[in-house]
């Protein structure tokens, strides 16, 4: 088999004035959409971020992919390599809290790009589901967690009619926020977006949760926006409320002191996004639980590496996710599907996306009893639906936004806002 076509198309679509510790999310989040086509007639697909400088590596390496193998993923990787060594400039400052748009992360973050779209290519070409080049499924439902964030009620330029989630900012309207999650979805484990309001008052909304959800499992995550002795001060509060604390404070130093400080399972996307990372965080015992993310790991096959190298450690594995559509949504599914060890429910930010803006056939990926689930279709089991491609290609054209700055877009609303961390 040869490759004859590749095509990026980036898109935009519609995401509500979510709160993080960066600041706020835009009124669009941006991706791509990779397609692959064999000279056989097989599409694979892929998703990746749609910030500019992820995007224009994937744009460099659509021409030099052409008459590949798609079973050759070495030589992906060589021209993956090759390409961001002549190409990405090495100070882009990516989004802080979209690692996979780190110049750092350039290679392992376009390879992912187009390695997914290659093993759905190989899959769809031997009729077997894209899992099943993973080495199998362990498990067919993939759980998740329901991921709430404290939001405004709309954005400061209004340039849509605002979501139906409304505000969230206090203890009520979180719970409701959680309620609305679960009975739609099911989910059976909740993470709230924390680093944003004091931190006591999102202690107190973990409190109230768990009051609302007996049982139910919950984590936090200021990502890296509490000092050290905020974190150590909200654990004391938080006692044994929580199934992980999820990057409460900065560095790999930071977290390995509170560990053993307070005896708390930690679980980071932040301080450990490589394997050198890794290896440092083992020896200090900087986090007891790892996110992973295929998008900037290096692809679901590094993934799976990951996973084993925190079951050789003792390391707990989950995933991490940004704002995304169901083809990274069927990709997280399909190597979570195959890692034995995936110990916790996975994240997810696709119950905030919109139900018409979705790039695959049949429209938005249903989450059933808090699982995504995987089929014997072959590859990632979708079919590009090319209207709405279209579509979120015209609104990526006409919204303005090219990278995601969360910073920026806060200073909309707070002009003296500034990009402090940690702010508590
Ligand atoms: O777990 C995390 O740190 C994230 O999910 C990072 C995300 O980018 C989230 O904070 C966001 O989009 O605001
Ligand atoms: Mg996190």
């Amino acid at each position: 088999m040869k490759i004859t076509r590749v095509t990026v198309t980036p898109i935009a679509f519609r995401d509500p004035p979510l709160l993080n510790a960066s600041g706020i999310h835009e009124p669009y989040a941006l991706r791509s959409i990779i397609e692959i086509e064999s000279d056989t007639g097989y599409i694979g697909l892929g998703e990746s971020y749609g910030d500019a400088p992820a995007l224009a590596i994937q744009q460099q390496l659509q021409a030099q992919l052409i008459g590949l193998d798609p079973f050759n993923l070495n030589q992906l990787r060589a021209i993956v390599r090759a390409t961001v060594a002549a190409h990405a400039p090495q100070s882009i400052a990516g989004a802080e809290l979209a690692p996979g748009s780190h110049a750092s992360k350039a290679v392992s973050n376009a390879y992912s790009a187009f390695e997914v779209a290659f093993l759905d290519l190989q899959a769809r070409s031997l009729n077997v589901p894209l899992v099943d080049l993973l080495g199998g499924a362990v498990r067919d439902e993939i759980p998740f967690s329901a991921y709430l964030f404290f939001k405004y009620a709309q954005h400061v330029d209004s340039p849509y009619q605002p979501d139906t989630w409304g505000e969230a900012l206090n203890e009520e309207q979180i719970v409701a926020q959680a309620r609305r999650m679960i009975e739609a979805y099911g989910f059976k484990s909740i993470k709230l977006k924390a680093g944003t309001l004091p931190p006591e008052h999102e202690v107190s909304c973990i409190k109230a949760l768990k009051q609302a959800f007996p049982g139910y499992p919950l984590r936090i995550d200021p990502n890296g926006n509490w000092s050290l002795e905020t974190s150590i001060r909200m654990a004391q509060l938080l006692g044994d409320d929580l199934q992980y604390y999820e990057d409460p404070t900065p560095g790999l130093e930071g977290m390995s002191e509170l560990h053993r400080l307070t005896g708390l399972p930690l679980a980071t996307n932040m301080v450990v996004t490589d394997f050198d990372e890794f290896r440092r965080s083992v020896a200090l015992d900087s986090v007891q639980i790892v996110l992973a993310d295929h998008h900037y790991w290096g692809g679901l096959r590094d993934t799976q590496h990951l996973a084993k190298m925190c079951q050789t450690f003792g390391v707990g594995v989950s995933m991490h996710s940004n704002s995304h559509l169901g083809i990274s949504l069927m990709a997280m599914a399909h190597v979570a599907a195959s890692v034995p060890n995936l110990d916790y429910a996975c994240d997810t930010h696709y119950p905030w996306q919109e139900p018409d803006e979705e790039v695959v056939k049949g429209g938005k990926i249903p989450i059933v009893d808090g699982c995504v689930k995987i089929t014997r279709a072959p590859g990632l089991g979708l079919e590009l639906d090319y209207e709405q491609l279209a579509k979120l290609n015209d609104l990526y054209l006409t919204c303005g936004i090219r990278q995601r700055d969360d910073v920026k877009q806060m200073q909309r609303y707070k002009p003296d806002w500034q990009a402090l961390k940690p702010r508590f």
